[in-house]
């Protein structure tokens, strides 16, 4: 419907309202876009607003009752309205490069606390806001220990910069607001001045906030810069880049065993950071002769690092806690050693090594039966990193529950070397078949948008703004785990990223290891997975578990890391495709794949367009796919396309009267008219083995509907063409069944061949032919296997159709 412009610009300026309300950008700033597009001084932003919005599907000539819901499942991003936000960063850049070097100027502390206030006001009162990360230029973090750095003050710090080689020691100032993404705070330096501070994603200190406590810390080589509200403060992006200080005041002096009394005080009230500290108190407290206390401090220490998810420390902490393992007077200190030390070897993923100390606690005690539980678990997990044999069906049903399961890697059908497609790749190391596992990953690191903890955030990155994703808190996370252990570092600054930072370096300051959080977010953006949601009641649908099969829930989506997976470069036409099960990434062979061949994925779906697919691949990860479909749709005609694309209409439609079986003879003449006309307008030279999916949907309900109609003949005539227009070669004879496939292809039209397989299998089973029916089935089996990853379901799908 026409509008009128006056109306026009009220119904962009009201949409455009709702929209920055849920978006970074400071209100007296949106009222003046809002302001500017009402006075008629920007009729361009209006039209690219209402195309902006109407692309998205929120109607803005609806009533305003309807436009007030905003219905789809994720929040999108019109891009005109980032032009907006990047006009304030374009404003930022330039004040900033003016200001650069100038000398702090001394904030009033009373100032400082009322902003802080009304902050946390606005905060409390506006729940709907989406938090906000910008990642800014990367800069590294500091590698330098404490004691190296020079100690400078708040006076000492000038504009826009980096104060290398310095550090800053100070307490905090008044409360501080702490968000997920971003904690925004005062310190205060000896002194007295007091200074902004704004703690980027490096909030998070042995599992308890940095500035929870009125004590002393230091910001190494601190980032002094300016806001987007034009107030200075300094910035921290690296977790490492704050170390606590213990300012030890002589009146607190304690004895190691009173240390431990206040660790296990503290334990008990969960306050975990505290009982840390008190037992590393203890330790340092205790003299030669107190080995006793030193070795259960170290026991508790350990099972502090546990709940912390410092399982590094933990299994160090508890082995060593272990002082004679002959010694029959502390049995049961040593069963508590090392029960903690395979659990937190057991949550590293390093199932050999949790073995090995359960297999040593039973020496200790054979009737232990946490023990023997605990080993029979880990020997399960080394069964399926060595056999690939896993419980899918209950894994699948847990999943449902709780998404981060117990199952380990089975990653030795592949490796990884350099590939000719692009920096590594993973490859066969023997032959596949159809359906085959080639890898089942444990995530190293998830987030789902359930998670108590999971938050969504929109990203300020390279001068754009995404669409708001949990994508942020998977950084946060990622970051923290790695700091925590960093036995597992390698697991994520080996993978391929924009950003170098310090590399695979394992450095360690302060008692810390260094994390690069710019590193990090480069290698994460391209490296992870989306996760879809499984939905409950789909456990025995088939194809339940595809990645396009499942809904996701709305606001927020699930992330994961899986770094073999990773190393799997792209393909249009794969040859396997990836299936999750909970934080489980399967990848099963959709054709057969001889030894040493690349693995490849579709990291997007093949039915884009090449135009389509390329742009996704471009912006995403950088490169310029050259498989075999690329080169083929970039070679063909243009008008060819356009003109598939304008039957594709017909096609589905007639695909749709064709399957609810109302179709007459009229219909299904034009239905096989259309597949020939449809077929023709792919060039075979061009195409030969590639898959020609324009015609597949018709084809399907055709084979589907002359099977149902015991028209056999008929039903195999469509189905052997629609495999060739799949890429495979198809034939039947009297009791053998040959399918084989040069190229693969992601499309999510193959379940219902894999249906239609099914369906004529029990058509010649019914006519007496058996041994061709088990082929059928067999071959179908297969197929399933490929889409759907695990088993579920097949049954199901058999009984439906026999
Ligand atoms: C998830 S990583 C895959 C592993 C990567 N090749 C490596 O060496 O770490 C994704 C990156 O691999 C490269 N890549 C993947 N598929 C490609 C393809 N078909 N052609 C060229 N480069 C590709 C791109 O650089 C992309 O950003």
């Amino acid at each position: 419907m026409e509008a009128s412009m006056p109306k026009m610009r009220q119904q962009v300026a009201r949409q455009l309202n709702l929209w920055l309300q849920m978006r970074p950008v400071p209100p007296e700033k949106g009222n003046k876009y809002t302001d500017k597009i009402l006075s008629g001084e920007h009729d361009d932003w209006v039209f690219q607003l209402a195309e902006s919005f109407r692309s998205q599907s929120q109607d803005l000539f609806a009533s305003s009752d309807d436009a007030e819901g905003n219905s789809s499942d994720e929040i999108q991003l019109p891009d005109t309205a980032t032009l907006l936000l990047a006009e304030d960063v374009k404003e930022l850049t330039e004040i900033n490069a003016l200001r650069k070097g100038n000398a702090r100027i001394s904030k009033d502390a009373k100032d400082v606390a009322a902003r802080l206030s009304t902050d946390r006001k606005q905060a409390n009162t506006t729940d709907q806001k989406i938090e906000f990360v910008a990642v800014v230029q990367p800069y590294p973090p500091c590698i330098v220990p404490l004691n190296d750095l020079k100690k400078i003050k708040l006076a000492d710090l000038t504009e826009e910069t980096h104060h290398r080689g310095s550090a800053l020691i100070v307490k905090r100032h008044d409360t501080f607001l702490p968000v997920m993404v971003t904690t925004v705070g005062a310190v205060e330096d000896e002194e007295g001045e007091v200074e902004d501070i704004e703690l980027h994603l490096a909030s998070a200190y042995a599992g308890e906030h940095v500035l929870s406590q009125g004590q002393w810390f230091a910001i190494k080589e601190p980032y002094f810069t300016i806001r987007r509200d034009n107030v200075t403060t300094i910035r921290v992006d690296h977790p490492s880049d704050i170390v606590p200080i213990n300012r030890n005041d002589p009146r607190d002096y304690k004895s190691a065993m009173q240390w431990k009394d206040t660790g296990n005080s503290f334990f008990s009230s969960k306050e975990l950071r505290k009982a840390r500290e008190a037992y590393l108190a203890a330790l340092s407290a205790a003299g030669e002769t107190e080995q006793p206390l030193k070795m259960a401090t170290l026991r508790n220490l350990a099972r502090v690092d546990l709940e912390l998810g410092r399982y590094d420390k933990a299994c160090e902490e508890a082995l060593a806690s272990v002082s004679d393992a002959n010694d029959s007077t502390v049995a049961r200190s040593h069963v508590t050693a090392y029960y903690r030390a395979a659990r937190a070897s057991y949550l590293l993923g390093n199932y050999e090594k949790a073995a090995k100390s359960f297999r040593e606690l039973l020496k200790v005690d054979s009737s232990d039966a946490d023990g023997k539980r605990e080993l029979e678990r880990a020997e399960a997990r080394l069964a399926e990193r060595d056999t690939g044999h896993y419980n899918f069906d209950k894994l699948t049903a847990t999943s449902l529950r709780d998404p981060r399961l117990d199952a380990a890697t089975y990653a030795s059908r592949v490796v990884v070397d350099q590939s000719e497609i692009g920096g590594r790749g993973l490859f066969a190391a023997q032959a596949f078949e159809t359906g085959d596992l080639v890898l089942c990953e444990k995530a190293y690191c998830t987030t789902f948008a359930s998670d108590k903890g999971s938050f969504l955030a929109w990203k300020l990155y390279n001068g754009k703004l995404s669409t708001a994703s949990s994508v942020s808190s998977f950084w946060k996370q990622t970051v923290l785990k790695l700091s925590n252990n960093p036995s597992t570092l390698e697991k994520v600054t080996t993978l391929e990223g924009d950003y170098a930072g310090i590399g695979t370096k394992h450095i360690v300051a302060d008692n810390m290891t260094v994390v690069d959080a710019f590193q990090i977010h480069s290698a994460t953006e391209r490296n992870t997975f989306g996760i879809p949601t499984p939905v409950k009641g789909q456990k025995t649908k088939a194809f339940g578990y595809t990645a396009e099969n499942v809904s996701k829930k709305p606001l927020g989506d699930n992330v994961g890391l899986f770094p073999t997976a990773a190393m799997t470069n792209h393909s249009c036409v794969p040859n396997t495709r990836k299936i999750f099960i909970g934080d489980l990434l399967l990848l099963r062979a959709t054709r057969p794949i001889t030894k040493g061949e690349e693995i490849v994925h579709a990291y997007v779906q093949t039915k884009a367009g090449v135009q389509a697919r390329r742009q996704l691949l471009e912006s995403t990860w950088h490169f310029r796919c050259s498989c075999k479909l690329c080169l083929a749709q970039e070679q063909e005609s243009g008008e060819r396309n356009k003109h598939r694309d304008m039957l594709s209409k017909r096609v589905g439609e007639l695909a749709k009267v064709v399957s609810n079986g109302s179709a007459g003879e009229r219909e299904l003449a034009e239905a096989e008219a259309l597949i020939k006309r449809v077929k023709s307008l792919y060039e075979q030279d061009v195409y030969e083995d590639l898959p020609r999916t324009a015609p597949l949907p018709l084809q399907v309900a055709l084979a589907q509907h002359r099977l149902r109609r015991g028209q056999s003949a008929k039903g195999i005539a469509v189905l052997t063409d629609l495999f060739d227009m799949l890429g495979w070669s198809f034939s039947l004879n009297n009791s053998k069944v040959a399918l084989s496939r040069k190229e693969g292809c992601e499309t999510d039209l193959v379940p219902d061949v894999v249906e239609t397989l099914v369906r004529l299998s029990a058509t010649q089973r019914k006519s007496g032919k058996s041994s061709q029916a088990d082929h059928l089935e067999n071959v179908a089996r297969r197929l399933y296997l490929g889409l759907n990853g695990v088993p579920n379901g097949w049954d199901q799908l058999l009984k439906s159709k026999a």
